[in-house]
């Protein structure tokens, strides 16, 4: 799946971007399929704009977002809902964890979205482990903490098929060498379906080996 952006400006926003340079925004941007994409930015200049931008879930802005060429708006509702099963994954930067569901209930959610899981239940028992949260797997999502909650959306953004993986600042809330595990973990399961991640963040970091880097 090839995403692009075409002088993408936020209308809310437009004033503030165009009295500054971007590498993204009111920009010819070209996302290579399987790269490791890092955009960087300080607080508030819109990471979580263009995220929502890139799944389509907000489209306040001037320019286009390409979708193997066409824009989203040429899209059905039907299609998007299934490249978004099938192509695109996403962690959020507020997490949308349910919290009325267990911690496992809400990956399960995603995983059995399909009529064949792309995972299996032991490879998510796998996954929990490796990030440490197995412990909690079975506590309701209201009682998670940020950490543990940070730990579970991107276990259930990786049970999905997807061509691109995009996250918002997605280690936030997680000390060190957990954000080192999980970025392990990511690494291996975008490698493993040949897929490229659109990853945002405040600071410069050595996590991934990024194939490239914009300044938003
Ligand atoms: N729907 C909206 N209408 C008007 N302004 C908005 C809207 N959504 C966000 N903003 C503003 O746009 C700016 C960018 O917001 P955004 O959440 O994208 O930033 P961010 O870079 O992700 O910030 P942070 O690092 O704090 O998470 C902020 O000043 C915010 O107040």
């Amino acid at each position: 799946m090839q995403l692009q952006l075409e002088n993408l400006v936020p209308i809310p926003l437009r004033e503030k971007i165009l009295q500054r340079t971007s590498e993204i925004w009111n920009q010819a941007v070209t996302f290579t399929p399987g790269n490791f994409v890092k955009i960087k930015a300080p607080s508030g200049t819109g990471k979580t704009t263009l995220v929502h931008y890139l799944y389509n879930i907000r489209n306040d802005y001037t320019g286009k977002v390409l979708v193997d060429g066409q824009p989203w708006d040429a899209y059905k509702k039907d299609q998007i809902a299934s490249m978004r099963q099938q192509q695109l994954s996403v962690v959020f930067q507020d997490l949308r964890i349910f919290e009325q569901l267990t911690a496992v209930e809400n990956i399960e959610l995603k995983r059995v979205m399909l009529p064949q899981p792309y995972c299996s239940a032991e490879k998510v028992a796998e996954m929990a482990a490796r990030l440490n949260v197995t412990h909690i797997l079975n506590q309701s999502g209201k009682t998670l903490s940020y950490g543990e909650r940070q730990r579970i959306a991107i276990i259930r953004a990786l049970v999905q098929p997807f061509e691109w993986l995009i996250m918002d600042e997605p280690f936030s809330h997680l000390d060190d060498a957990n954000a080192q595990m999980a970025a392990d973990l990511i690494a291996e399961e975008c490698r493993a379906r040949k897929a490229g991640f659109i990853l945002t963040d405040l600071d410069h970091d050595n996590r991934f080996a990024y194939d490239i880097q914009f300044n938003l």
